[in-house]
């Protein structure tokens, strides 16, 4: 599905805003003539378009005049107030793609005035690099147009599935706040190896190395994270003694609980 003609808005300009809009501008999916942010920070305004040389509004209801499409960047408990500003021009032809945590796409429907589209997304950070994961769910005015659209877009930043909407709290808790684990564990993996007396820079690169090795080498070869776990475990060798020390840890757990901690955190944000 190309999305070429169409106008691109962000509602809030934030981190997670920056992170597709950056994506997207490398990936030239759109001329950053057909991309706009609104954002009450000018200061926030004033570096998306000096780095991205994108459209900056101060005003959301300019920005959804401005949009075909319209991504909703804000942090969930906004998005009442900025829906109520901008509810009587938001007309079916318009799509909303929302990003909010744990905002349910029937919740957001109800909060518009007419029966447009909305598509519920939880992308990462990682679409800054094209690197992204996104899981996107239809609302019951999205069409499959809306939902090849939304995937289109976020396609171009990264991996991106369609899910049932009720899976998408524990998205949330995996992908979307994954890359978050994934910095303490790396932050960890180099505070060890310069406790074992490596340079600072040279554990922080082997350690983020060994997570882009491990994880592309997952993805590619399609096998079981044991079995390419096992292959690098050489019986009574150095590997066994590191993972004994990991299980003793209760790492395995601890990801687990982690999980569950954010997955709850986003069906309690639903439920406001
Ligand atoms: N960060 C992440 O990794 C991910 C975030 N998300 C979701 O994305 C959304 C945004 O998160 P994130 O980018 O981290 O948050 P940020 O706080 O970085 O960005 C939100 C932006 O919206 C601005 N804002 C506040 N009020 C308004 C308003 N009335 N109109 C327009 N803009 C406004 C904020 O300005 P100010 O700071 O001045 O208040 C801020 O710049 C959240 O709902 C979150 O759940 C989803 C996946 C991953
Ligand atoms: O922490 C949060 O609430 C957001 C949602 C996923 C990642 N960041």
């Amino acid at each position: 599905m190309k999305i070429t003609g169409s106008k691109l808005g962000f509602l809030g300009g934030g981190a997670m805003a920056e992170a597709l809009i950056a994506g997207i501008v490398k990936q030239e999916l759109l001329p950053c003539s057909q991309i706009a942010a609104s954002d009450p920070n000018q200061a926030r305004l004033s570096c998306l378009q000096k780095k991205y040389s994108v459209v900056v509004l101060k005003d959301n209801r300019e920005l959804v005049n401005f949009s075909d499409i319209i991504i909703l960047a804000v942090k969930p408990f906004v998005v009442d107030k900025i829906l109520s500003e901008v509810k009587d021009i938001f007309k079916p032809g318009k799509l909303l793609i929302s990003i909010a945590a744990g905002l349910k796409t029937a919740y957001l429907e109800e909060l518009l005035d007419a029966p447009v589209p909305v598509v519920r997304v939880m992308p990462n950070t990682p679409a800054l690099i094209g690197s992204g994961m996104s899981a996107v769910a239809a609302g019951k005015y999205a069409d499959e147009i809306a939902s090849e659209k939304t995937l289109a877009i976020f396609k171009a930043v990264g991996k991106a599935v369609m899910l049932a909407e009720n899976l998408l709290d524990i998205v949330t808790g995996l992908s979307g706040s994954g890359p978050a684990y994934m910095y303490l564990i790396l932050e960890a993996l180099s505070d060890a190896g310069v406790r074992m007396g490596l340079p600072r820079d040279t554990a922080t690169l082997l350690s983020a190395q060994t997570m882009i090795g491990a994880a592309g080498m997952l993805i590619e070869t399609g096998e079981h994270a044991a079995v390419l776990k096992e292959r690098v475990t050489t019986p009574g060798g150095t590997t066994a003694a590191g993972l004994f020390a990991l299980e003793e840890a209760g790492v395995r757990t601890a990801l687990m609980k982690a999980v569950e901690a954010a997955t709850v955190r986003s069906r309690e944000l639903s439920g406001r």
